[in-house]
């Protein structure tokens, strides 16, 4: 009937935007009380109901075990890997080579940096907006189907939000677990003498390759996206920021951190800050990602074998391992 239907399309909505006011804006408006009622109440509506069921309701987040294992699944765009810089030469270094193909000087070259999330790379592909396949970086060509597990992270999308929904989307990001929520899953896994991880990557790579997704949706898991692989229609003479100022707005989280710094100096500073407040973001990082901003210059500089050269990679020493 119009008024139960009526209530379900309120509640789905009302469960949508707080999951984005929650991982993607920071600015919490239910609390999980409030979040659960209404998620228990849209559970018994449609048990009533099944017919008023689909897929990318937020109920539909928690599904069954692949039966035998996870299916590979071949990337369309390799996942690849970055080259490293270690110190201020090799950032500059990274510039001049950019700059030297783009016919230009390293100091109006314009860089995005953030930093360098030390999780598990995953690739989510939309198809009208809605969800149909997540998947493992596995050896950046082909990865495993995980679309049961990342489903049951409230910080990836089931579906897009807004009103220019593109017609294929495929974004690339990673699958992190905060120090905190670390520190809680090991110490619940020394009292029931289950695994104990050696690390938050770890932790976060090991509960997405669990077969049964209830498992995978207790862990304290969370989506940042860095990239959007393929976009159809894509953006044209678009840059990376803006890209990523669209992905915020389809529903996804990416990096607060990001900045935009024209020349290889202003980078270099931006590494060394990042690096100052390392300890104090509350989750790992292993460096600083330095991209090339406009699209179309990155893909006139393209990749070299196995790593683009419109990014690299500014890695800070190993921390010492959190032995637990
Ligand atoms: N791991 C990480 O945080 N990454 N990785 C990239 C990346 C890899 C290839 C293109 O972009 N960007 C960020 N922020």
């Amino acid at each position: 009937d119009p008024q139960l239907l009526e209530e379900v399309t309120q509640l789905r909505a009302e469960l949508d935007e707080a999951n984005y006011r929650y991982y993607v804006l920071d600015e919490p408006t239910l609390t999980d009380a409030d979040y659960d009622r209404r998620l228990q109440r849209l559970k018994q509506l449609e048990a009533e109901n099944p017919s008023l069921i689909s897929p990318d309701s937020p109920t539909q987040r928690v599904g069954a075990a692949p039966a035998d294992g996870f299916p590979s699944v071949a990337h369309a765009i390799p996942m690849l890997s970055l080259d490293n810089a270690f110190n201020a030469e090799d950032i500059i270094a990274f510039a001049q080579r950019v700059a030297e193909r783009l016919e230009c000087e390293a100091d109006e070259v314009e860089f995005t940096c953030e930093p360098k999330l030390d999780g598990a790379a995953v690739s989510l592909v939309y198809e009208q907006g809605v969800l149909v396949s997540g998947a493992t970086r596995g050896d950046g060509r082909t990865g495993e189907g995980i679309t049961s597990n990342l489903r049951t992270l409230r910080s990836v999308p089931l579906k897009l939000m807004g009103k220019q929904i593109p017609e294929l989307l495929e974004v690339r990001g990673e699958v992190i677990m905060r120090h905190k929520g670390f520190e809680a899953l090991n110490e619940r896994a020394r009292e029931e003498g289950s695994k104990v991880f050696a690390n938050p990557r770890n932790a976060a790579a090991g509960s997405l390759r669990q077969l049964n997704p209830q498992i995978t949706a207790t862990r304290p898991l969370e989506f940042h996206a860095y990239q959007a692989a393929r976009l159809e229609p894509d953006m044209g003479d678009a840059t990376h920021s803006e890209l990523m100022a669209r992905l915020i707005t389809l529903g996804f989280r990416s990096s607060a951190e990001l900045k935009v710094l024209t020349g290889p100096q202003a980078v270099v500073e931006y590494c060394e800050q990042l690096g100052a407040k390392r300890d104090q973001l509350g989750y790992d990082i292993d460096g600083v990602v330095i991209k090339v901003n406009a699209l179309r210059y990155q893909r006139e500089l393209g990749f070299v074998a196995r790593a683009p050269r419109w990014a690299t990679a500014f890695k800070y020493p190993a921390q010492e391992e959190v032995t637990t």
